[in-house]
């Protein structure tokens, strides 16, 4: 079984390798490139596979001696921005100092410095204790984090970075009737000598996939980006990449197939457990900053309504207003009397009712406010939504076993 990630014979370097031609590729013998590094002690042991590392983050490891927690945040590429967004967002503005620097800080959490890096150094850095949290997408927790232990997913929706990491092959030639995982692993063309040749920066999650599928004879090969244009180029059979839109798929003339995707993703919070479990002051600042996420995460898709509805009593609207579907609010709506002066007398005509509503049933909402009397309605935007609890606090600290 051949399952192995190796460079093109030439090649000493880590990354950006894609394979010689098919030809050449089997006429040249093809050893595998395992390189090992060694690193200070302060530092856990790895082991390169080309671009993978494993890390080994056994009993024997320790978190490293400093007091400042840190937040690692995507330093380059389409995350980067909305991440920072994403903290403004949550009164969490990051302030740099000066653009070119790595390091920044948050004024509202003392004691916390923040580190750009690279979204998958990112997660070798919690993996080695050099970072406590980082923001980066799942598919990176997943392809460098290898399945290790010491990685806990504190928030896993922050709502952007959407994709899915699937397998893709051409619509053309010897794949024009290929349309599972099933079908690909019966092709015959796969063999010892002759491997399909997968492109891909997913090699670790992709060669547990092949085998989960039941594909014997694959080879993966790495490049950096632009791996799309591998099968037309000769030098990939198929390709395991993120797709978001599809658009790059179809514009290369690449097609998913049925149960081809590896991972559904998008950018989570993500924090080192023995930083958790032994840093001074980490759960108390990671408390506060799942607490604002999720209070303006769920704010992002309501907008808080008011209206103004006649009526005999309060009881009488808040009925009227609950026999509409899209009328029940979070929890039931806000009936308050409006007083006036008519004749000298104060008396209540009118009742004011607030309500939260998701932002895709507005129109919706508003046409049913309507037919039951509504009028004068205002929109606008929430900020936070705190809930009494949050339940991703109280599952991470199920998972510390606190
Ligand atoms: N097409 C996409 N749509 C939405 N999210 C994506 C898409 N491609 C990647 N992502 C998410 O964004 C993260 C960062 O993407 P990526 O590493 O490709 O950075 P980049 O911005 O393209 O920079 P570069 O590839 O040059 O390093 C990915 O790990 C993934 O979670
Ligand atoms: O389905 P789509 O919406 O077309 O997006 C998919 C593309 O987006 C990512 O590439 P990116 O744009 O990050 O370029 P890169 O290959 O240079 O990283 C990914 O690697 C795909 O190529
Ligand atoms: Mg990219």
């Amino acid at each position: 079984m051949i399952m192995s990630l190796r460079a093109p014979p030439s090649s000493t370097s880590s990354s950006c390798s894609l394979f010689p031609s098919r030809r050449s590729m089997h006429s040249t013998s093809r050893a595998m490139l395992p390189l090992s590094v060694a690193f200070p002690t302060r530092f856990v042991s790895c082991s390169l596979l080309q671009d993978q590392v494993s890390v080994d983050t056994g009993a024997g490891s320790k978190v490293s001696d400093r007091n400042e927690l840190r937040l690692g945040l995507p330093s380059k590429g389409r995350m980067a921005d909305d991440t920072l967004d994403l903290l403004k967002d949550c009164q969490l503005s990051v302030r740099k100092v000066n653009p070119r620097q790595y390091v920044a800080d948050i004024p509202q959490l003392s004691n916390l410095e923040v580190w750009f890096q690279r979204p998958k150094d990112i997660v070798r850095k919690l993996l080695s204790g050099d970072l406590d949290l980082g923001i980066v997408g799942l598919d990176i927790v997943r392809e460098y984090g290898q399945g290790s232990e010491d990685l806990i997913i504190v928030h896993d929706s922050l709502d952007f970075g959407d994709c899915h990491l699937s397998i893709a092959i051409p619509k053309y030639g010897i794949f024009e009737n290929i349309n599972s995982m099933e079908e690909l692993a019966r092709m015959p063309q796969w063999t010892a000598d002759k491997p399909l040749r997968v492109a891909t920066g997913f090699t670790y999650l992709g060669s547990k996939f092949m085998r989960e599928k039941g594909l014997k004879h694959v080879v993966f090969s790495t490049a950096d980006g632009a791996l799309e244009a591998a099968p037309a180029m000769g030098i990939a059979d198929a390709i395991l990449d993120l797709v978001s839109s599809g658009t790059t798929l179809r514009e290369n003339n690449l097609k998913e197939i049925k149960d081809g995707i590896v991972l559904e993703s998008q950018a989570v919070l993500v924090a080192s457990k023995k930083s958790l479990v032994h840093r001074k002051g980490l759960l108390d600042t990671t408390h506060e900053i799942i607490e604002r996420l999720e209070a303006h995460l769920r704010a992002v898709g309501q907008f808080t309504v008011v209206a103004n509805m006649r009526g005999n009593s309060a009881d009488e609207v808040a009925q009227r207003v609950l026999s509409q579907p899209s009328l029940a609010g979070l929890q039931g709506p806000t009936v308050s009397p409006v007083f006036c002066k008519r004749d000298g007398e104060v008396v209540v005509d009118y009742y004011a009712i607030v309500i939260c509503v998701p932002k895709k049933a507005l129109y919706k909402s508003v046409q049913q406010l309507r037919a039951i009397g509504g009028s004068g309605v205002l929109v606008s935007p929430l900020t936070y939504i705190f809930d009494e609890e949050t339940p991703r606090w109280q599952e991470l600290l199920g998972k510390l076993g606190l």
